[in-house]
């Protein structure tokens, strides 16, 4: 990263989802080299901004805008179609239960997570008293987390992550479910974090919450950023929106939803680039042409299969098809491998 203060930088981030109206059709798609024939959804349409170290933005926004989808990639557990997400430093996300195992109980996902993030069992030691006692489940520590309630689950999250001591701390919905008690204790960790400098996203429905804990605000619409600024001024922008919105007639609210919508399914990495071209706010941050195309490609760790994966993946299941017709058949593999057709026959004779 070019700026040491900035902690994210987005750049034409897309998230594409396929709408697969069956299971079957997922599997099918695994050996389709085109997508053609599968309706796709942008959950984020090319999403660019920066945040700094000691920053905390809100995220909000009306169910579906992409908020979730968002926090996601920026804490690494889901790649983008297209686009670059920099992070400068470990980010660590608390959404209700994400990442816990259910059957594990409460004591073994804090080993487990501890573990994963490279901590050695001595350093776990040292810290688990900590974590047991800021997540305060009393003996549920030592059940499954199955059976825990959600307000339960979004406790261990937070103690967990918290404990951690990540440089940038993402909260998706978790201080929803949380009682009062636990709710100020998560606040006063989160005004100690942010007094260290820590940079923290903060997703959330609440907007008093976002007012009180976040000093900018993006504004997720559609899958865009509508606005991105001073938490007052975007709330004030964001609340009289909601109202436009509540005061039209239902018919109109479902067709502007249509309209909305219909715009995720029918978008392009095109598009997109022809939108960059024209984007007045992009070209301030110079990005050279090279830079430009590469954020407009698909990338190469997204979710979808490569044409050479999908080439491999293909020929192994024709191998493991084939080696099982020449065990049916009773002919040695050299046999069948010089006369297929017959060691095949055989087995439908
Ligand atoms: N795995 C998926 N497959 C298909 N569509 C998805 C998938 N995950 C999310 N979406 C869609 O992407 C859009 C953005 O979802 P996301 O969960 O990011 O929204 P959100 O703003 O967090 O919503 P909410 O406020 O309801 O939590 C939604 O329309 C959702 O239906």
């Amino acid at each position: 990263m070019k700026n040491d203060d900035v902690k994210v930088r987005a750049t034409l981030v897309t998230k594409e989802y396929d709408l697969y109206k069956k299971k079957s059709d997922k599997i099918k798609s695994l050996f389709k080299f085109s997508h053609g024939s599968i309706p796709s959804f942008w959950a984020l349409k090319g999403v660019s901004f920066e945040v700094k170290a000691g920053e905390s933005i809100g995220l909000i926004g009306i169910n579906g805008s992409g908020k979730s989808t968002l926090s996601n990639i920026i804490s690494g557990i889901i790649p983008p179609t297209s686009g670059t997400m920099e992070i400068n430093g470990e980010p660590s996300i608390i959404s209700i239960g994400a990442g816990l195992k259910k059957q594990l109980t409460g004591m073994e996902n804090i080993r487990l997570k501890a573990l994963m993030s490279g901590m050695t069992n001595k350093e776990i030691d040292e810290r688990i008293d900590d974590i047991i006692a800021f997540a305060d489940l009393g003996d549920f520590i030592n059940q499954p987390v199955k059976n825990y309630s959600s307000g339960m689950r979004s406790r261990l999250g937070f103690s967990i992550a918290v404990h951690n001591d990540p440089d940038i701390l993402i909260i998706d919905e978790a201080l929803s479910v949380g009682d009062d008690t636990f709710y100020q204790k998560c606040v006063d960790k989160i005004l100690e974090f942010k007094a260290e400098g820590k940079t923290i996203f903060f997703v959330s429905h609440s907007l008093n919450q976002v007012q009180k804990l976040c000093d900018k605000t993006i504004w997720m619409h559609y899958g865009d950023i509508r606005e991105f600024g001073s938490t007052e001024e975007i709330m004030e922008h964001y609340k009289k929106f909601i109202r436009w919105f509540k005061k039209l007639p239902k018919k109109e609210q479902k067709k502007y939803q249509k309209r909305q919508k219909g715009e995720q399914k029918s978008f392009t990495l095109e598009e997109l680039k022809e939108q960059t071209l024209e984007d007045e706010e992009l070209q301030k941050q110079n990005l050279s042409n090279k830079q430009l195309a590469k954020n407009l490609e698909r990338t190469p760790l997204g979710d979808k299969m490569t044409i050479p994966t999908r080439l491999l993946l293909l020929v192994t299941v024709l191998a493991t098809v084939f080696c099982m017709l020449v065990s049916f058949s009773g002919k040695s593999l050299t046999y069948s491998v010089i006369h297929p057709t017959d060691a095949i026959m055989r087995v439908f004779k």
